[in-house]
């Protein structure tokens, strides 16, 4: 099987290594074309991938096409290699925004396509990636395609009017969460650490976190109530926290996140 990137920014890399890492197929099998030839050359060369002169010669030669350029080029990118896509491919947005319907009606309504919103934890094995499938992609295809994600990392098909909350809360939430391990970061750079030092101690804290949260299979509220000592130190945190805003203000970058997404349309 061959997988064809049509571009090959940050989350186009992302998946590659993770398919890479995952050896889900031979690194020659990943065939890609970007905007920037010396950029997707150095980078094809480094890993051993593919690299194709055209996007059309990536769609002609390649079993899954995945389009990961940005929204505002997707349509003219699919009215480039429309001729070379066929029912005997599937194509694989990545494209925050662009509706199944939206993707045929640039190529052809009888197109296997999957819609997808992956995130950039795929680089480690440790994505979570949102799919949904139009009426042309099922059985063995389907699985096929599904199978790209379930080797970076966790997979959830979802209906299509769920993906731009979906794209907030885990696409745009990799920057959230990192927002928040480097506040955190900072906070101890005001009390001494390095920054270096720092950011360790609350990039670890983070992911053990998000592990005894995960394990446990407890809610977060049960776990912040066990962190909380009564009359203690983390409750007068918390509240302080909550003085300043915290809740309302990742609700209100949620808003704007989604209010931004279903904005996009190709
Ligand atoms: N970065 C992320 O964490 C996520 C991004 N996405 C989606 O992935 C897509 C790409 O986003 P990023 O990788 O962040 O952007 P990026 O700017 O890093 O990558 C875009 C790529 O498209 C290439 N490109 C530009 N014009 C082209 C053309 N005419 N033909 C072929 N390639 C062309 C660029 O050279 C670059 O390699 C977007 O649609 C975004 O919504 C989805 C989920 C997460
Ligand atoms: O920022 C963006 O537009 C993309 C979509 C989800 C994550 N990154």
């Amino acid at each position: 099987m061959k997988i064809g990137f049509i571009g090959v920014g940050a989350m186009a890399q992302a998946i590659i290594q993770g398919l890479l890492n995952a050896k889900f197929v031979p690194a020659e099998n990943i065939l890609v074309h970007s905007a920037h030839k010396a950029h997707y050359e150095n980078y094809a060369k480094q890993y051993g991938l593919t690299a194709e002169a055209t996007n059309q010669q990536v769609a002609e030669n390649s079993d899954l096409v995945v389009l990961a350029v940005v929204p505002a080029i997707a349509a003219d990118v699919l009215a480039e290699i429309r001729d070379q896509l066929s029912t005997q491919k599937t194509l694989i947005s990545i494209v925050s925004g662009v509706s199944l319907n939206r993707l045929e009606e640039l190529t052809d309504y009888n197109l296997p396509i999957l819609r997808s919103l992956p995130n950039i934890n795929s680089q480690y094995g440790q994505g979570m990636t949102a799919v949904a499938a139009n009426e042309n992609l099922s059985g063995d295809r389907k699985a096929q395609a599904i199978a790209m994600y379930e080797a970076t990392g966790s997979v959830s098909e979802l209906s299509e009017s769920q993906f731009a909350a979906f794209s907030a809360i885990s696409g745009s939430a990799v920057a959230y969460v990192d927002f928040f391990i480097d506040s955190l970061s900072r906070a101890g750079v005001k009390y001494g650490f390095t920054k270096e030092m720092a950011t360790q101690i609350a990039a670890q804290t983070t992911l053990g976190s998000a592990h005894s949260l995960m394990a446990s299979g407890q809610t977060p509220a049960e776990l912040i109530d066990k962190v909380c000592s009564p009359g203690g130190d983390t409750i007068a945190g918390i509240l302080a926290m909550e003085q300043a805003g915290f809740l309302p203000s990742i609700i209100k970058g949620i808003d704007a996140t989604i209010a931004k997404s279903t904005g996009n349309n190709g």
